[in-house]
């Protein structure tokens, strides 16, 4: 066992305590109430049993016995109240416990950006924002409060058993204690095992991720037998962490049911040497009995939170993980006031992702309202690094970005993101249907303003064309939607948004023909009257810039007309080259950041 090994696992755990502060009097009244329901509860099976002693002595039923049973009667009446109020105070904490973090963890994730994300997988993000939640409000809001009870239960039924039947009440003591000590001691293990179960659990998932995402690739190159081996050699590894797990559980179970029974025994003997002494009334002696089972009760009902600790511990690290992410981008109060005309320029900008590997290297570019700019470069240029500098998923190391005027890096971060959109090479589609990713770019979109610019983006009659129009729906990420559609469907949201400066990551991937030319109308009726920065890969796209800007290494090596650079420049000519043939092209000409990530 490693040294502190539950207080290591608790602390992310307690870090995170604060949500339930939040609602500090919510969360005492649903405690109390577990604690009255409890006391209740123990009251009527200690008066219950009192009462059935009183009746063997007194078959009448007078006197004592009317008056137990009354009392009875109304510690059960009350046990319920409790339950019911503690259930209904549960849920609505739960609730609100779910709300603050889940708010937490998204304001952590705006702050942190893509660029915070680059070392965490989107679905490691995703799970702490779904799973990790999931549990940590379970054990926030059910469990915190049961455990509390499990300590102070025992505690006040055991003053009880003091009061009746005197220091005999100290076995209960030591039992309780020793049923609390079993699943402490056992803590780090079952960690270590939960830990064990979930990696492998991990695994196995993505093996299957895999499996489904690359099923063709898998099955061309004749690897699915390969790939049924790896699904089974992980899912016996899943059973046998499952088991060992399984085998420690049911030997802890077993551990407790030997305390509890070893207990019980002591406490009975002791009991009857006094009842045997005379120290004791018989009438109290089934009551007392009853009433250490009473203080049994909540301590075992914290089993199961001993038994997630591991499990509550990996989540609130993970959603720690990113909640204390630091901001890559700080954001400020103050609006942007300045005219918005889209002028752009960078100013001396550094920018290296790892320090030490620059990227941009005092960069310099000054961009006209209106300009149709393309950039142009071989892969690692740098030109992906100009967008997203541009859309502040990174500030510049030095050097400084300008927008009509205002440092970028000044400007709040809503304002920049309004005036300034970026179209990637792959945009992401919602799940819903056309009409809600349209309307995720402008909620107030009218029909008529959702056709028009589904128009200026070539995809009206396909839309039209499709059974459900703009209620058609577009599945999980897009899936039903072809590369050159999405673009444009990005084009159509491009339109309704308005920005100021439009950044547009050309599809790099080959479209037919059709699809082509109608992506190609559509960038151009997009960039009317707007400032457009195109990271073009098409020649078509490059000869109607109205400037082409070659970067080499994140430097400005050329620009000018797409005719007088291959006038001026070897370096453009030969890049140009390598694309319209790209089995002469370095691979790194032809990988692109999209098929690097
Ligand atoms: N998130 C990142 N973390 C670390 N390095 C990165 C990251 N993104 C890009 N780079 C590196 O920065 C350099 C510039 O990359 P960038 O994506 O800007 O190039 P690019 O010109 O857009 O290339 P491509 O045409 O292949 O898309 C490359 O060396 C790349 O490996």
């Amino acid at each position: 066992m490693r040294p502190n090994g539950n207080a290591a696992l608790l602390r992310p755990v307690l870090r995170l305590v604060d949500v339930v502060g939040e609602h500090r009097g919510l969360f005492v009244r649903s405690t109390l109430s577990i604690a009255a329901f409890q006391a209740f509860g123990a009251l009527a099976s200690g008066l219950s049993a009192y009462a059935a002693a009183v009746l063997v002595a007194d078959p009448a039923g007078t006197g004592l016995a009317r008056l137990l049973l009354i009392a009875l009667a109304g510690a059960v009446i009350a046990h319920s109240v409790f339950v019911w109020a503690e259930s209904w105070m549960s849920h609505v904490l739960a609730y609100k416990v779910l709300d603050a973090l889940r708010l937490r963890l998204h304001d952590a994730i705006e702050r942190i950006t893509p660029g915070g994300m680059k070392r965490r997988r989107a679905g490691e993000v995703s799970g702490a924002a779904m799973a990790d939640i999931e549990s940590l409000e379970w054990f926030y809001a059910h469990t915190v409060g049961a455990a509390i009870c499990a300590i102070a239960g025992p505690l006040i039924v055991i003053a009880a058993l003091f009061a009746l039947v005197g220091p005999a009440a100290l076995i209960a003591l030591a039992g309780v204690a020793a049923l609390l000590a079993v699943p402490w001691l056992m803590g780090p293990l079952q960690a270590r095992q939960g830990k064990a179960v979930r990696d492998e659990l991990a695994e196995l998932k993505a093996i299957a991720l895999e499996g489904a995402e690359g099923l063709r690739e898998m099955l061309s190159l004749g690897l699915a037998a390969h790939q049924r081996r790896r699904v089974l050699d992980t899912t016996a590894r899943v059973q046998r962490r499952k088991r060992a797990f399984a085998l420690r559980a049911g030997a802890e179970s077993a551990l407790a049911d030997l305390v509890v029974a070893a207990t019980m025994i002591a406490f009975v003997v002791a009991l009857a040497s006094a009842v045997r002494a005379g120290s004791l009334d018989p009438a109290l002696f089934p009551a007392a009995v009853v009433l250490l089972a009473a203080a049994f009760a909540p301590a075992a009902g914290v089993f199961p939170m001993f038994q997630r600790l591991g499990e509550m511990s990996a989540a609130a690290t993970r959603v720690l993980d990113v909640l204390d992410a630091p901001a890559l981008v700080a954001d400020t109060d103050k609006a942007a006031t300045g005219p918005r005309a889209g002028a752009v320029r960078f100013e001396a900008v550094d920018f290296a992702y790892e320090p030490g590997t620059p990227v941009l290297k005092g960069l310099d570019l000054a961009i006209a309202p209106g300009e149709h700019v393309a950039l142009v470069g071989a892969s690692g240029a740098g030109k992906t690094t100009i967008a997203h500098l541009l859309i502040r998923f990174w500030d510049p190391v030095s050097g400084r970005i300008v927008l009509d005027g205002e440092d970028l890096a000044s400007m709040r971060l809503a304002d920049a993101r309004e005036r300034i959109a970026l179209i990637p090479q792959h945009p992401y589609v919602f799940r819903g249907t056309i009409r809600s990713n349209l309307l995720l770019a402008d909620p107030d979109a009218t029909e008529p303003a959702m056709w028009k610019a589904l128009e200026s983006a070539q995809l009206a009659d396909t839309v039209r064309d499709w059974p459900g129009g703009l209620d058609e729906p577009v599945g999980e990420n897009g899936s039903t939607v072809s590369g050159g559609q999405r673009q444009r469907l990005a084009i159509a949201q491009a339109f309704l948004r308005e920005p100021d400066v439009l950044v547009m990551d050309e599809a790099a991937a080959h479209l037919d023909a059709v699809g082509e030319q109608a992506l190609a109308r559509a960038v151009a009726e997009v960039q009317a009257g707007r400032t457009t920065i195109v990271i073009a890969h098409r020649v078509s796209t490059i000869r109607h810039a109205d400037r082409v800007i070659l970067l080499v290494d994140g430097a400005v090596a050329a620009e000018g007309t797409h005719p007088e650079l291959l006038e001026r420049s070897g370096e453009y000519r030969s890049l140009l080259a390598r694309a319209a043939d790209p089995g002469a092209a370095a691979p790194a000409v032809r990988r692109t950041t999209a098929e690097r990530r």
